[in-house]
């Protein structure tokens, strides 16, 4: 679904992300891990276009009809759907609005909605977006009436239907997280990419998103940047460990935590449902008590 060769970022003397060798199949809810600074928001950064590789490739296997983002630049693209003809295109140096418009979407650490619009509203501006009206405000009723009802049903599963009307700014940190993975759902992705959702939610909100990535996986592929290990453990079909850029590790759940190398660079002891206690101080529960209420 998508994969990266000898990935690469340097920034002058850094380098950020060293030559990572990546691929995400299309039914996998892989995490990737690591601590602070090893450079996994730099890897989304690359993913998603917003910076450009100072080596290596991306490359997505997008789904039949993926073609709105082919603007005949960047990437090495060749089929009449801008796939090469094993069915991969080079996304490297693409811009984030063609990955999106390619099937990949991310949520970011900082909570990113439009606070003054309603939560219907975020939702729907952002399903009438990928549907190639973003800018078209004079659509028939019957044409908004179907984004409207489109909107509704992610917000359903995002569950918050019941808070449609009320403005984004009204939503508790957790509650704007499940909007977030809302809006990128609109954009109707084969690949969400989710930077530590849990992020500053309080304790009560967290089963709330791990049920949300949980269910978003079923039918995406998705990649979690997550420091909370108890949470990685439970959600993952596989790990990727980063370390100061390069991967030191890439298995299952349980054969990542065991990994000499892993508990040397980050889990330094963590046993399960101690994240807090036994883990390094970057691999906590992720979770913030001080965070709203939900
Ligand atoms: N725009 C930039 N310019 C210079 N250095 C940068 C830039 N962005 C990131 N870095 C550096 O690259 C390294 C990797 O950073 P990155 O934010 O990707 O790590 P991370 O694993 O996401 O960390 P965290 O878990 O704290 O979010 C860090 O040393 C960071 O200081």
């Amino acid at each position: 679904m998508l994969r990266t060769s000898g990935l690469t970022k340097r920034f002058g003397g850094l380098t950020a992300v060293d030559d990572v060798d990546f691929a995400l199949e299309s039914d996998e809810l892989c995490s990737l891990i690591g601590p602070n600074g090893a450079g996994k928001t730099t890897f989304f950064n690359l993913l998603t276009g917003v910076l450009e590789p100072t080596e290596g490739s991306v490359e997505l296997r997008t789904g039949a009809g993926r073609v709105e983002g082919d603007d005949g630049e960047g990437g090495a693209s060749t089929g009449d759907d801008g796939n090469g003809a094993d069915g991969w295109r080079d996304i490297t140096g693409a811009e984030p609005h063609e990955v999106a418009s390619l099937g990949v979407h991310r949520s970011y650490q900082v909570t990113n909605v439009f606070p003054n619009s309603t939560v219907l509203e975020n939702v729907r501006v952002a399903a009438q977006a990928a549907g190639g009206d973003g800018m078209n405000f004079w659509r028939n009723a019957g044409q908004l009436e179907e984004y409207i009802e489109e909107a509704y049903a992610i917000l359903d599963r995002v569950d918050l239907a019941d808070r449609a009307d009320e403005p984004a700014s009204a939503l508790s940190h957790g509650a704007k997280r499940q909007l977030e993975v809302g809006v990128a759902l609109a954009g109707d992705p084969d690949v969400l990419l989710l930077d530590e959702p849990n992020a500053g939610v309080s304790s009560e909100s967290v089963d709330r998103v791990v049920d949300l990535i949980e269910d978003v996986a079923t039918d995406h592929a998705v990649l979690l940047v997550e420091h909370n290990m108890d949470i990685v453990m439970e959600v993952s079909d596989r790990v990727v460990v980063l370390n100061q850029g390069a991967v030191i590790a890439d298995d299952e759940p349980a054969a990542v935590r065991d990994d000499p190398a892993v508990q040397r660079a980050y889990l330094g002891g963590y046993e399960p449902g101690s994240a807090d206690d036994g883990a390094s101080s970057d691999a906590s529960t992720g979770s913030n008590d001080g965070g709203e209420p939900a």
